[in-house]
């Protein structure tokens, strides 16, 4: 028999007197490591004056109860052990290093109330009960607990007359003891299994060569069993479960039969297949009488107001508590004569939420000292995530990252940050490893082309995709473009796959190793021919060469520098004759701005690198990439008179 409990308040926030007890490590928690924690006496204390929030909170929620590690040990022993810790053991079995932030701490247990309701009409109740259900992000509100689902070979059993019980009874007990030798009835694919292995010694399995195979069960997900509050329960956790759902119910009523027909066996598993419907949390550990009328009343009555009776009796064949009793003694299954296919129940529930549940900003502000702004946003780079921390989160920067690195996986990584300023010629990052795993060779894909990068030795900025895209969108099939700082050769390869040929070059010798695999890599090796010398160097001798007739763009993306790049175009064009019919390139160069109009700031530098006042350049606003500071980029013809000009 199902009972309903109830429990007193639970709404307690929780106190946590030191961040210190987020370290799953002690090592890492000691003050030498995180100086600050020691100062901060608690993380989830919510201002008196504030109501916890509705919906899931960590500050609301009792902490779920651990018992710490000892943990493989105990479970070897079939003893009990907590969902949290069986969840980080998992994944510590996978293969993962062990976090710093203490996971187990963020689990909290909710009391929810829910109604029980047969399977198949799970959906049309749902519907019906709309505005009543928990709304809870990502927690859904058709709830599934372990032995929720009745075989159909049982479920056919049942269906039968009542009359034909003792039959009935006897062709359950053929089909869990395979006694059914010869009476035609097929046993189910357990059954036979069991049987063939008790025929046949282990010299038998020659002769079935299968039945090795077919012997072996699967691989069986964890089965974590689970004492406490007076309870017992067993339930599968997955990896990447964030949240469970547990039936509270009274073990001390009515016959234990686990272990009857399998672990999940539960008494509920007789009324046939059932859900749970979560109901709103404001419904919890309420009585009948105090359930909203929508949910108490049979359908198109919710506003009849004279229907009181029979609201009542619905009530009573709604939340009917006993529907099969299974009397052992007589070996006879009685079916309660109340049973009836609609029969729904309220019951009791607590609901875990993991670690995994929480989002990103919630874990940091628990973390973090309180006022603290907590950095979540992060650039990616193929698998790698890579924050900007301020001085301020330094001393938190590996838990941090952790976190980032958690609540991002799989396709995060590695966690890295900015140690200094770019100050390099290669534009390279001095990048510090937080967290996960140190390969800073990454794959990143952009605009449908791969790209390989070492992020540790050449320059990559996803931010300028959009940009890049807009310049290519410029080129045509006729150009021949002349990337003069290329890097590893997003603009250079992409540009390849639409232009006639691409010469490419840059300075740094392993940006251009990439850029060459990365040719490869999108077979447009045949397009692109790599150079690796200065860019003042590349533009006089690719100018100076056969080649010169061809271009017709130039892009120069070194924005620090390349403006004064540009003196190298004066008398490109000298040793030629001016008859001849030679079209100017149009360069388009990159350049910062701090200056209260940068279009005009920017086209003074190009004036006077170019030595020419008479340059017609048309800017475009990149990205503002500092308070203040404007990435520009400004496209124009080449002037005849610098092209020809006689003086360099
Ligand atoms: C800002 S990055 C741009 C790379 C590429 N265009 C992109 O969008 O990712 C500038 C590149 O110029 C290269 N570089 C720096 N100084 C150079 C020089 N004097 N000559 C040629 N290349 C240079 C750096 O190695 C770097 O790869």
């Amino acid at each position: 028999m199902v009972t309903k409990l109830f429990f007193t308040s639970h709404l307690i926030p929780l106190s946590i007197s030191s961040a210190n007890r987020f370290f799953r490590n002690p090592s890492l928690s000691k003050p030498r490591l995180f100086p600050l924690f020691c100062t901060i006496s608690s993380t989830l204390d919510l201002p008196p004056e504030r109501e916890p929030p509705y919906g899931p909170s960590l500050y609301k929620g009792r902490k779920a109860c651990h018992q710490q590690p000892a943990g493989k040990q105990q479970r070897q022993h079939g003893t009990s052990q907590s969902p949290g810790e069986n969840f980080q053991e998992d994944d510590a079995g996978s293969g993962e290093e062990e976090s710093i932030v203490d996971r187990e701490s963020f689990s909290r247990v909710f009391d929810i109330a829910a109604l029980r309701v047969p399977a198949e009409e799970c959906f049309s109740l749902e519907n019906r009960l709309r505005g009543h259900l928990l709304n809870w992000p990502r927690v859904r509100n058709i709830a599934r607990v372990p032995g929720d689902e009745m075989e159909d070979e049982f479920k056919k059993i049942l269906q039968e007359k009542t009359e034909d019980v003792e039959e009935s009874f006897a062709a359950l007990t053929r089909r869990i003891y395979g006694k059914a030798e010869g009476d035609g009835e097929p046993l189910s694919p357990v059954l036979y299994r069991d049987r063939l292995s008790r025929t046949f010694n282990s010299s038998g399995f020659i002769k079935f060569r299968n039945l090795a195979k077919i012997s072996r069960p699967r691989k069986k997900k964890k089965m974590v069993r689970e004492e406490g509050e007076g309870l017992e329960r067993d339930k599968r956790i997955r990896k990447n479960d964030f949240v469970v759902v547990e039936v509270v119910e009274d073990r001390d009523e009515g016959e234990d039969m686990s272990g009857l027909l399998g672990d999940d066996f539960k008494r509920g598993s007789w009324r046939g297949s059932t859900r749970l419907l979560l109901l709103d949390e404001r419904y919890a550990n309420k009585d009948v009488e105090e359930l909203p009328v929508a949910v108490k009343l049979p359908e198109n009555q919710n506003d009849n107001a004279d229907m009181v009776d029979q609201w009542k009796e619905h009530i009573f064949s709604f939340l009917r508590l006993s529907i099969f009793s299974f009397s052992m003694g007589e070996d006879v299954l009685k079916v309660d004569s109340r049973q009836s296919a609609s029969a729904c129940e309220l019951v009791q529930c607590k609901m875990t939420l993991f670690y995994n549940y929480w989002q990103t900003n919630e874990i940091l502000e628990a973390l973090l000292p309180k006022g603290m702004i907590v950095p979540t946003a992060f650039e990616t780079v193929g698998h790698i995530a890579h924050l900007n921390l301020r001085d301020d989160h330094l001393p938190y920067k590996k838990l941090i990252a952790q976190v980032v690195l958690d609540k991002n996986k799989p396709k995060i990584q590695t966690v890295v940050n900015k140690v200094d300023a770019i100050h390099n010629d290669y534009r390279t990052m001095q990048l510090e490893v937080l967290a996960g795993n140190h390969s800073l060779v990454t794959t990143v894909i952009e605009n449908g082309i791969r790209f390989h990068v070492d992020l540790a030795t050449v320059y990559w900025n996803s931010r300028l995709a959009t940009e890049r895209q807009r310049l290519i969108s410029f080129f045509t099939a006729k150009d021949v473009v002349c990337d003069v700082f290329s890097g590893v050769g997003p603009i250079a390869i992409s540009a390849a796959k639409k232009v006639k040929r691409v010469y490419a070059n840059d300075l740094n010798p392993s940006a251009v190793e990439y850029l060459e695999r990365n040719s490869v890599l999108n077979k447009l090796e045949r397009k692109i021919e790599v150079f690796n010398m200065d860019g003042r160097r590349f533009i006089t001798s690719i100018f100076t060469s056969n080649k010169v007739e061809s271009i017709t763009q130039v892009v120069m993306n070194l924005p620090n520098d390349a403006a004064e790049y540009l003196d190298a175009f004066r008398g490109i064009f000298r040793r030629r004759s001016k008859d001849k019919e030679s079209a100017l390139p149009m360069i388009h160069v990159y350049g910062f701005s701090k200056a209260q109009d940068p279009e005009f700031d920017f086209d003074e530098r190009i004036k006077a690198a170019l030595l020419e006042e008479a340059v017609e350049a048309e800017m475009h606003r990149v990205r503002l990439v500092a308070p203040g500071k404007w990435m520009l980029c400004a496209s124009f013809i080449l002037p005849e008179r610098v092209a020809f000009a006689k003086e360099c």
